[in-house]
């Protein structure tokens, strides 16, 4: 699903009107009408809870752009259905104008209980006014929000997130920088958040996720070619998406269909990093995977695994890999379709010689991580020089030392620091943490829904490389081969953290649910193809 920024929505809004010549405040009616339905909808779930049935208060928070246009409208159609309804206008209604001026007459003219909040206003009695209101509806700030929220609204949103009464938020939780998802100064807590014609970035994003409660996307009729059209900035991953990265074979496939990857990964106490990216890539469909290990290591690595071969490769007395392994390494390596570099390898500096070096060589993609991201921190610009295409797996820490930043600034701006990362080194991104991202060097960007806090365990990152280093030997290309690998990583997650729960999770999990995550995506993709209710799977 695309995902858009509040400017970009802004422009596709501005498109509708002037070219496709909608009406705006038909986009109003229909974005209104979707709250209305949506408060109906939470109230009837409330019932079934055994609230009161005579319970029919609903209070509307209203600010003076369209935003609060589109509260006017909810309130209409909620009246119309029956509710005691209260709306709540944050602003001289006399600087109201346009489509949201229109609905509000209409509201008035229907004689709705219509009240102003201003500096002089008594919150105290507000509140109590709405306190034994079922929902409160928040349509103060939408995409218009330019700063720190400013003024009376910013008690009003205060007030309401004590009142503890369930909310319904009207495209962005006011507050929420739908460009970020940062809150700006402060914001309202919404058990929903209705956006309209596609998800607001920020919305997706730490901590805005926190404060939308659950995203419902609402159809106000926006044409769907300006929704898919390259102009938005994000995908938003989903089960349709990732379903598409997976191509047929034909059953007479064999393992050089599926890729041959070599993994190089491990050193004296992190055998376990190298046997969980090789294992990752068996079970995530390579056709064969291969470790090279530093050679003394060789024997335990031969027990650990089954499926994927191991090759003993020359070692430094500490038991890494050593220079002199470049040679070997570089020949397996072009013998192969995909090669993963990183896990465990330690920080020791002949091996950080060897990653340099290999990373100039390598003749064939490349999956780098952990150590291998480590090793090219003082000349990241390496990168630039690889002959076939990179992706790199940094978590914040990781991709601070690639930028000389922070680890902190790179968490105040996630999206900046991927997008920024995956042009200056001409490569794809996968910036790992909650709702990881991927970003590309033309600059497509995608957001990842799934995970949990429980894979932020030992070995989860090794076990990402392994699958992304697979599906880029089965030939998805490789932003596909990264945000298939990070879509399907935290769902195999997800699905053991249901069994297990978040707290035992450990990576090797992630690897035994691979299978279940994978199974889930080929079935939607079967579905796909034999329903004939193809739009409303999934
Ligand atoms: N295509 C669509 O997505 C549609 C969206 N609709 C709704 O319209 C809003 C955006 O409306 P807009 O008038 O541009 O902005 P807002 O209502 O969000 O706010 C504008 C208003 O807010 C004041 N303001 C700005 N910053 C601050 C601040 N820091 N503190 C306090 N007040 C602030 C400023 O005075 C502005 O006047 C979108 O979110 C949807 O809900 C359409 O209805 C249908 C099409
Ligand atoms: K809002």
């Amino acid at each position: 699903m695309k995902a858009v920024s509040p400017s970009t929505m802004r422009k596709m809004d501005q498109t509708a009107v002037e070219t496709y010549e909608i009406p705006g405040v038909v986009l109003m009616e229909n974005a209104g009408r979707e709250v209305a339905l949506a408060v109906k909808n939470m109230w009837d779930c409330q019932r079934e809870d055994k609230r009161p049935a005579n319970m029919t208060k609903v209070v509307l928070f209203c600010g003076k752009g369209n935003n609060g246009g589109d509260g006017f409208v909810a309130a209409r159609h909620l009246a119309n259905m029956g509710f005691d309804t209260n709306v709540f206008i944050i602003a001289n209604p006399s600087s109201i104008t346009g489509d949201a001026a229109i609905n509000l007459k209409i509201a008035k003219n229907m004689g709705l209980k219509i009240k102003v909040i201003d500096e002089e206003t008594d919150l105290n009695a507000v509140m109590k006014m709405t306190s034994n209101a079922s929902i409160l509806v928040d349509a103060i700030l939408g995409t218009g929000l330019k700063g720190d929220v400013r003024g009376i609204a910013r008690n009003v949103i205060e007030m309401i997130n004590k009142s503890e009464i369930p909310v319904i938020a009207v495209d962005i939780p006011s507050g929420i920088c739908g460009e970020t998802g940062k809150v700006l100064g402060n914001a309202v807590k919404a058990e929903q958040t209705v956006t309209m014609a596609a998800p607001k970035i920020g919305l997706l994003l730490y901590p805005g996720v926190e404060y939308v409660g659950k995203l419902i996307v609402a159809d106000i009729g926006m044409p769907i070619n300006l929704i898919e059209s390259n102009e938005a900035e994000a995908e938003f991953l989903d089960c349709k998406w990732v379903s598409n990265c997976f191509k047929e074979y034909p059953p007479d496939a064999h393992k050089g269909t599926f890729g041959k990857v070599f993994v190089i990964a491990g050193s004296y106490g992190m055998t376990g990093a190298a046997a969980l990216s090789a294992e990752a890539a068996v079970r995530s469909g390579a056709g064969l995977v291969i470790l090279g290990i530093p050679e003394s290591l060789n024997d335990i690595l031969e027990v650990k695994l089954t499926e994927a071969m191991t090759i003993p490769l020359p070692e430094t007395p500490e038991r890494c890999i050593s220079i002199a392994a470049l040679d070997k390494a570089l020949q397996f390596a072009n013998q192969s379709k995909v090669v993963v570099l990183g896990p465990g390898l330690s920080a020791k500096n002949e091996t950080k010689q060897f990653v340099m070096q290999f990373i100039l060589n390598c003749k064939v993609p490349m999956v780098i991580d952990a150590d291998g991201l480590n090793a090219l921190a003082e000349y990241p610009e390496t990168l630039n020089k690889a002959q076939a295409p990179v992706i790199i797996t940094p978590h914040p820490g990781e991709i601070a030392r690639l930028l000389s930043i922070t680890s902190s600034e790179v968490q105040q701006d996630r999206i900046s620091s991927v997008k920024t990362a995956a042009k200056r080194f001409g490569c794809t991104v996968v910036l790992k943490g909650a709702r990881t991202l991927v970003a590309t060097s033309e600059g497509k960007l995608f957001i990842n829904p799934t995970g949990n806090a429980g894979m932020a365990t030992g070995g989860s990152g090794d076990v990402l490389s392994g699958i992304i280093g697979a599906f880029l030997a089965r030939g998805m290309k490789p932003y596909e081969a990264a945000a298939a690998g990070v879509y399907l990583h935290g769902l195999a997650g997800d699905l053991a953290a249901r069994e297990k729960g978040e707290i035992c999770l450990a990576a090797g999990d992630i690897i035994d649910y691979l299978y279940k995550a994978i199974k889930d995506i080929k079935e939607y993709k079967d579905a796909q193809r034999t329903s004939k209710y193809q739009t409303y799977l999934g």
